[in-house]
């Protein structure tokens, strides 16, 4: 290889995010120069525009300096890769991957972790469905502004998921009513997600994003179990009586072989919406004490903040009412982070192989 090409090595190797194994952008990017041209193609197998947005923007200059060529062509593209579930399920037909949002105890923000991910997700390149499976109070249709819909099925099989903001959406609330659905016990409950998911017509999904039930009892698990799920996260606050839930859940996934890919910390401060004041209302460092000890990356921090609540109330997520502003950026750094953590911690299934299973 020559010199410069050299160079451009070094520099990709210097110029990946911190938590991708050591290499693995300049062992992935194929370059090529094709008279005063360099050209760099790049195909991710996981969510992440922003990070090849971000690559473009931060090397285009200094690639400059490092040639003969004087211009550059880039192409880059995300194509997610399949990536074996855990537990031995097959995979679902159709879905790349399936992630899981849990919380130890309810009213930590899980579901509002779970939609904000799934349109992160999408932001990020990605092709995404949301089952909204929390049957004791499932919030999607509200949290979404679907309330009253219900998914038709042309075909009398299986349920066509509705469509919002650009990904596909099914939940337990659109089917039945509120007052029935908190009464589910036993292994009605638990059945009730396996149905959920194999009775919507899902079409082809890169990332499905699951949002169980709160608690890590019986259901919970049995509901993971009978899901081919990729891989679980776990959403807190840093109030310790919610610490104490997130490790017994922690304990219930690692006994059925259910990796826990990261923790998500919610309410971490409350941030005046007046005079932007923080305050540490449920506790400080909670979230990153329990990552610490559990030896599990704490993928974001995200504030209490009135704006949020009133924008999941009204169905309008921060991820659409403000695509640029900050929130949706830490939606969007968690979902690239968490795709690529699940890529790198995964086994990816052979194209050839994904292709038939998925067919
Ligand atoms: N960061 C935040 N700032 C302000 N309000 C929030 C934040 N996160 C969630 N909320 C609000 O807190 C309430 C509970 O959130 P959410 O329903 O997402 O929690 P959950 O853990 O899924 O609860 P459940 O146990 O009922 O399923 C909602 O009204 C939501 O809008």
């Amino acid at each position: 290889m020559s010199a410069p090409l050299e160079a451009v090595r070094t520099l990709l190797v210097t110029s990946q995010p911190d938590d991708w194994p050591h290499g693995w952008l300049a062992s992935r990017t194929q370059l090529a120069v094709e008279g005063d041209t360099l050209q760099l193609s790049l195909t991710l197998p996981f969510a992440g525009d922003g990070v090849l947005q971000a690559l473009q923007a931060r090397l285009s200059e200094p690639l400059l300096a490092l040639g003969p060529w004087t211009r550059l062509r880039w192409q880059l593209a995300v194509q997610v890769t399949a990536l074996a579930p855990t537990g031995g399920l097959p995979l679902q037909s159709g879905i790349k991957n399936i992630l899981a949002v849990a919380s130890g105890k309810g009213g930590v923000g899980k579901s509002t972790t779970a939609i904000n991910l799934a349109l992160a997700l999408a932001a990020e390149g990605a092709s995404v469905g949301l089952l909204d499976g929390d049957l004791y109070g499932p919030s999607v249709p509200l949290m979404l502004g679907l309330v009253g819909q219900r998914p038709d099925s042309p075909d009398g099989q299986r349920m066509r998921p509705l469509s919002r903001y650009g990904i596909k959406v099914n939940s337990i609330g659109f089917l039945v009513p509120d007052s029935e659905a908190v009464i589910w016990r036993g292994p009605m409950a638990s059945k009730a997600l396996g149905q959920l998911l194999h009775e919507t017509d899902w079409g082809s999904l890169d990332y499905l994003v699951v949002d169980l039930p709160p608690g890590t009892g019986d259901i919970q698990l049995s509901m993971a179990q009978q899901v081919p799920t990729t891989g679980v996260l776990m959403v807190t606050t840093p109030q310790d009586v919610a610490l104490l839930d997130v490790r017994k859940g922690l304990a219930m996934f690692a006994k059925v072989g259910v990796p826990v890919v990261g923790l998500v910390e919610n309410m971490s401060y409350h941030r005046c919406s007046a005079c932007g004041h923080h305050e540490p209302l449920f506790g400080e460092g909670g979230g990153a004490r329990l990552a610490a000890e559990l030896d599990l990356p704490l993928l974001a921090q995200f504030p209490l903040l009135l704006g949020v609540r009133q924008a999941m109330d009204a169905g309008v997520p921060p991820l659409v009412a403000e695509p640029e502003g900050e929130l949706a950026q830490g939606y969007r750094a968690l979902a690239r982070g968490l795709a690529a953590r699940l890529y790198f911690q995964g086994k990816a299934i052979p194209e050839s192989l994904a292709v038939h299973r998925l067919g």
